[in-house]
């Protein structure tokens, strides 16, 4: 982590997932807070019946710009705590990680969120994904039919749309259509509706919870304490309306839609991408165009056009390597 005595307070206590100072403030306003395991913390309303809004930062511990975020907005939201008009679960995912700047320490944390994890079981991020699982399943035990789950990220390498969500299909219709809605409020400039999970922890939330589940990048992975959140002011509007109960404002933009048409997964070592790690997110490829090779297999563009987005031949054999996605509008 950054020298944490330069940062602002408020962050360095979220970075740190010291709860203490917004917790206090939310019992004393007579909500019911608990923190069920280390980096998680629920506020809940005592009257029934409030939207449950699971925000998440941090499940790779070098996207820091969203840990920046929450950290000011709920450092705000706690000196006027009777506007929180929602239930809310905060989760700082992998909190190992974020002390040593790095995406994760054994294995990757957004790919824990499925039955099976093969070899990536017995890392210490398994372990935490267990932690996390329970306590959003006892979030969400206790909801209405009105949920949500952020979960806010950072790309790695540049992007053609610096804000894209990725937005679980299999979301119902009405609540699809509401998050869609709030990503335009955000100015999300993309989003790809995927079919299915690689098991990350919005599907997760989506597919076993009924919430209406999200990733969303905001801009790239920097440094804590010097993200310029400026680029991301609407997506802190749009969050902080959410919390508070307010009216949906207008779509600051409509965001292009795509959606996945194919995941290249990574089969073994001889794995080897035909364009440089850091092509931006995006990037339009032609029909018939080579993604990648691994020994015999060959990937090739299938449709006229599609676009690759998170190229990186450096993940574990087994998890994917990149997303093909075709343009919807
Ligand atoms: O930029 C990258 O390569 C990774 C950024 C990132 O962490 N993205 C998420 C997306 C999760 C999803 O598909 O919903 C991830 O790869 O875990
Ligand atoms: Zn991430």
């Amino acid at each position: 982590m950054a020298d944490n005595h330069t940062l602002p307070p408020a962050v360095r206590a979220l970075a740190e997932a010291d709860f203490s100072a917004v917790a206090n403030r939310f019992a004393q306003a007579g909500f019911s807070v608990s923190q069920p395991a280390d980096g998680i913390l629920t506020i809940r309303s005592k009257q029934a019946g409030k939207p449950a809004v699971l925000v998440s930062v941090g499940v790779h511990g070098d996207e820091t710009g969203p840990i920046e975020l929450v950290a000011y907005l709920l450092d705000a939201l706690a000196q006027e705590p009777h506007k929180l008009a929602v239930d809310l679960m905060l989760c700082v995912g992998n909190i190992g990680a974020i002390r040593q700047a790095k995406r994760f320490i054994d294995a990757d944390l957004n790919r824990m969120f499925r039955a099976e994890r093969g070899t990536l079981a017995g890392t210490a991020e398994a372990a935490r994904a267990d932690v996390m699982i329970a306590a959003t399943s006892e979030f969400f035990a206790h909801a209405g039919k009105e949920r949500w789950h952020l979960d806010l990220h950072t790309a790695i390498r540049p992007s053609v749309y610096p804000t894209f969500a990725i937005v679980p299909d299999l979301i119902a219709d009405e609540a699809k259509q509401q998050l869609i809605g709030w990503l335009g409020e955000a100015a999300i400039g993309a989003i790809i509706m995927n079919p299915a999970s690689a098991g990350t922890y919005s599907y997760y939330s989506a597919e076993h919870h009924a919430a209406a589940g999200t990733t969303i990048e905001l801009g790239r992975i920097g440094t804590l304490g010097q993200n310029d959140l400026s680029q991301f002011e609407e997506a802190k509007v749009a969050l902080n309306r959410l919390l508070r109960g307010l009216p949906p404002a207008k779509a600051a933009k409509e965001a292009h839609v795509f959606k996945v048409a194919r995941n290249i997964i990574k089969l073994s070592d001889n794995f080897k991408m035909a364009f440089g790690k850091e092509t931006q997110n995006f990037t339009a490829l032609k029909k018939g165009e080579e993604i990648a090779r691994d020994g015999d297999t060959v990937y090739t563009v299938q449709h006229d056009e599609e676009l690759v987005v998170f190229p990186n031949p450096d993940v574990r054999i087994g998890l994917r390597a990149g997303m093909m996605v075709t343009r919807v509008k």
